[in-house]
C-alpha cells in the first residue's frame, strides 16, 4: 500500500478512545469486557481503510470485531468509517500482527480475517507475509484450539505459497475457490482491494483453514 505520511494520524486516534483501543495489553485475556458481552471476536489483520470490518460489524452484530492495522496513516481513514457507522461491535487496533501475542491470549479471539494482505514477492522477504509460519503461530497462540483463519487475494503467487505454507503448518484447509466471484459462496463482503483488483478483472482466490 502507498503510504502518504498523515502527521496527525496519531492524534486523531488518540482522541477517540471509545473507537481505538488505547493499551491493549490491559485487555489481555478478557476483551469481553471492552465489549461487554460475552460474543465471539473476530479480527482483521491489515485491516487497511476499514471497509471490510466495518461492513462486518453492521452485518453481523452478534459479533465483536476488531480491526488491527500497523500504519496509523492507514487505519485513521478505518477510523472516519466507523464514526460514521458507529456500531458498538467494533473497534480498532494500531499495532503491528507480530505482537499479538502480547495483546491477546489463547482463546481471546475466534477467528483471524486476512484479506489481500501484502504479498512480498522476493523470497526474502517470504517471513513479512502474514501466512508465513511465524505469523500462524501467532494466530495459534490466540485463537482457540480448532480456531480458523480466512484469507484472500487476487495474488496467484501470494496464495499459492499461503496454501504451502498453511499445509506445511499441519493446518485443514476447510475451503479453497480459485475464484471466489464465481463461486457459490454467499455473504461475501469486498475490500477495498477486492473491488479495485476484481474490477480490472483479476480473479479472487479465497480459502479457510483451521488449526489441528
Ligand atoms: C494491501 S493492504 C489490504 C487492506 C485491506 N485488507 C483490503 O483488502 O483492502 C494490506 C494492509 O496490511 C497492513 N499490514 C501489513 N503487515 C502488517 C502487520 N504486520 N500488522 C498489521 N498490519 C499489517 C498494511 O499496512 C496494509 O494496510
Amino acid at each position: 500500500m502507498r503510504l502518504r505520511n498523515k502527521p496527525w494520524a496519531e492524534d486523531r486516534l488518540n482522541d477517540f478512545p471509545q473507537y481505538v483501543i488505547q493499551q491493549p495489553v490491559s485487555h489481555k485475556g478478557k476483551w469481553h469486557e471492552v465489549f461487554g458481552n460475552d460474543n465471539p471476536l473476530y479480527i482483521e489483520v491489515g485491516t487497511g481503510k476499514g471497509r471490510f470490518i466495518t461492513e462486518m460489524a453492521k452485518a453481523h452484530p452478534d459479533v465483536n470485531f476488531i480491526g488491527i492495522e500497523v500504519y496509523g496513516s492507514v487505519i485513521v481513514a478505518a477510523l472516519d468509517l466507523l464514526i460514521e457507522a458507529d456500531v458498538p461491535n467494533l473497534k480498532l487496533l494500531n499495532v503491528d500482527a507480530a505482537n499479538l501475542g502480547d495483546y491477546f491470549a489463547k482463546g481471546d479471539v475466534d477467528r483471524v480475517y486476512l484479506n489481500f494482505s501484502d504479498p512480498w514477492p522476493k523470497s526474502r522477504h517470504a517471513k513479512r507475509r502474514l501466512t508465513y509460519k511465524t505469523f500462524l503461530e501467532v494466530y495459534e497462540g490466540i485463537l482457540p484450539d480448532k480456531g480458523e483463519i480466512h484469507f484472500k487475494t487476487d495474488n496467484q503467487g501470494l496464495f499459492e505459497s499461503s496454501l504451502k505454507s498453511i499445509s506445511e503448518y499441519g493446518m485443514l484447509l476447510k475451503f479453497v475457490s480459485l475464484d471466489l466471484h464465481n463461486s457459490s459462496f454467499e455473504g461475501n463482503i469486498m475490500t477495498e482491494y477486492e473491488e479495485k483488483f476484481s474490477s480490472k478483472g483479476n480473479r479472487i482466490y479465497r480459502l479457510e483453514a483451521m488449526f489441528q
